[in-house]
């Protein structure tokens, strides 16, 4: 658990982040969501002291962070930004390999661990070891960074942009894979984004800023369906519960079954947010769901109507 208590951060007479206090629960996904130059990068920063704050103090299971060296404090924590900063001249391996943690191991428990690090992010480790950065795509060169990021096993995880410089469809790939790593390390992640659609896909809680302060914390329904002020539902915008909608998966709403002769079909896998773009279309309100090919149930649209 990350607790921050009344955190400030002032650059002569501009106050960047003010009074900010927060929760991000332990193996939870946070995102920290807000317009640019609202204060997210500055507030992850003050997690890992990479900036000081000039008010205020960071908890890091339930330790005052100032009480720690920051290299001490940093081998606990993850960091993983968009410019991936791989080093050119070594190789895959050697790139995740250069965490002090791998450092005192031999080779072979080292490039095991290389292995199953790269395996894990989605990177075949026979194809991939011995490439240099440069002969990665920008999809590839994240994945290594998180592997980077993941090789000393911290508790905590801190991201900025991870995803932000890739094209949708890698970006997309990308933020599934994490999910599925993140669904078996529970690592308490903080993660920067401006992107309202990636917080609603990743983020277990957002924390939504503005001007340095804090409009709102909860989970994405709470943002979506209960905002805390305009604000909030303006930035979030008219069809925020249609963009959650897209980050479903067909099946994950139907009613199992046989489904129904007759209805228009879609695969189990489609998104939600397409499955009632189907609907609409076929001016249907519900739709037979296949798995493999065979009818796996029913998908009603009033079962996409999620207003809690
Ligand atoms: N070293 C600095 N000196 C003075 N002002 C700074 C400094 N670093 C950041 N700022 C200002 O603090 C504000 C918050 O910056 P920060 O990078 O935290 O925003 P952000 O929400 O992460 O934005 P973005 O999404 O654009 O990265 C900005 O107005 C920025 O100009």
């Amino acid at each position: 658990m990350i607790e921050l208590e009344h955190l400030e951060k002032h650059y002569g007479a501009q106050a960047v982040v003010q009074d900010l206090s927060l929760v991000f629960p332990a193996g939870q996904v946070t995102a920290l969501l807000g317009p640019s130059g609202c204060g997210k990068t500055t507030t992850l920063r003050m997690i890992n002291r990479l900036i000081e704050p000039t008010a205020g103090m960071v908890r890091l299971g339930g330790q005052d962070t100032r009480e720690l060296r920051p290299e001490v404090l940093r081998r606990g924590i993850g960091y993983v930004i968009q410019q991936i900063g791989l080093f050119p001249h070594l190789n895959v391996a050697q790139n995740v390999a250069t965490v002090p943690e791998l450092l005192g191991r031999s080779r072979q428990e080292t490039a095991r661990r290389v292995d199953e690090l790269l395996d894990l992010v989605g990177l075949d480790p026979d194809t991939f070891r011995h490439k240099r950065p440069a002969q990665l795509s920008g999809g590839q060169a994240q994945r290594v960074g998180v592997a980077r990021a993941l090789a000393a096993d911290p508790p905590v995880l801190l991201m900025d942009e991870p995803f932000g410089a890739l094209d949708p469809l890698a970006r997309e790939h990308l933020q599934q894979a994490f999910r599925e790593i993140q669904r078996r390390l529970h690592k308490t992640v903080v993660l920067v984004t401006h992107d309202i659609d990636e917080a609603l896909r990743l983020g277990d809680q957002i924390a939504l800023m503005n001007a340095g302060r804090l409009e709102q914390f909860g989970t994405p329904d709470d943002l979506i369906y209960r905002p805390a002020s305009s604000f909030v539902s303006a930035f979030l915008g008219e069809d925020a519960a249609l963009r959650q909608l897209a980050g479903f998966r067909a099946d994950d709403f139907m009613s199992p079954g046989e489904g129904i002769v007759g209805l228009p079909v879609v695969d189990a896998s489609l998104d939600a947010r397409s499955a009632l773009g189907v609907m609409l279309r076929e001016g249907s309100d519900r739709l037979t769901v296949l798995s493999e090919g065979r009818p796996a149930g029913v998908l009603h649209w009033s079962s996409l109507r999620r207003k809690p």
